[in-house]
């Protein structure tokens, strides 16, 4: 499903005239159907892993090949802007710990939204869209709510209602539970599983490696640039 060939990453900081090199020479495969978890210490690149195949972040040399429903084998980081945008709302999701919140759209047009997206019909979408938001126990009162002013457990529950409604074929998960308590995190752990039962293919960062447990077919770790010179 997605093949990483020789992925470099650095950043530079303008006002410090420096450039920092946050990935290097990273390689990794993930099966159709398969879920990848990336570990590893703080600072080590895992976000920036995902924020490259989702072309939030543009790495300076590599492949990130994906195999697409509508382009077929495709490099995301030749893909035209058009077709990430594509990509993004049909094939690819992503969830962070952080919402993007659109002005003036409650929580129920948000998660609404992401399925009129993807073609689904306008009361099938309300629909499920409710349903969503009723697993993922965000109070009915809240619905009609701006979500700006959500607390950050709340916030993170319609972020994760968002992208997995649209059952992406191609998962990526930033930490995602990060702020949930243990009840909600076993809703997402439920989720989760029911998208893998379905065939979606999952890459996931998690700092709970209990949470990982079971899940994962596979964990890719991290080293941060600094220890692996260390170690040469
Ligand atoms: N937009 C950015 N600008 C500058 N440096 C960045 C940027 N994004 C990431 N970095 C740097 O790249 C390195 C890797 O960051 P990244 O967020 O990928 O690590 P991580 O392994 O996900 O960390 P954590 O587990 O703490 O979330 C870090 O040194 C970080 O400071």
């Amino acid at each position: 499903m997605l093949t990483i060939h020789n992925l470099q990453k650095s950043f530079t900081i303008h006002h410090l005239q420096k450039t920092f090199p946050a990935l290097e020479n990273i390689s990794l495969h993930v099966k159709e159907g398969g879920f990848l978890g990336i570990v590893g210490k703080s600072g080590s690149g895992k976000s920036t892993i995902l924020k490259s195949i989702y072309r939030t972040y543009m790495p300076q040399a590599g492949n990130i090949i994906f195999h697409s429903d509508a382009y077929g084998e495709i490099d995301l980081l030749q893909a035209t802007t058009r077709q990430i945008v594509y990509l993004r709302k049909h094939e690819i999701g992503y969830v962070s710990q952080f919402l993007n919140v659109m002005p003036r759209t409650t929580a129920l047009e948000l998660v609404t939204q992401s399925l009129l997206d993807v073609g689904v019909e306008q009361q099938e979408a309300i629909a499920r869209a409710k349903q969503a938001l009723r697993h993922f126990d965000l109070e009915e009162k809240l619905w009609n709510s701006y979500p700006n002013n959500f607390s950050g457990g709340e916030k993170l529950r319609l972020n994760i209602a968002c992208a997995i409604v649209k059952e992406p074929r191609l998962l990526l998960l930033d930490e995602p539970t990060a702020s949930l308590d243990q009840a909600s995190k076993v809703k997402v752990r439920e989720s989760i599983e029911k998208l893998k039962a379905q065939g979606t293919t999952l890459i996931g960062i998690f700092h709970d490696l209990e949470f990982m447990e079971g899940l994962c077919d596979d964990v890719f770790t991290m080293m941060k640039i600094s220890d692996k010179e260390v170690l040469a």
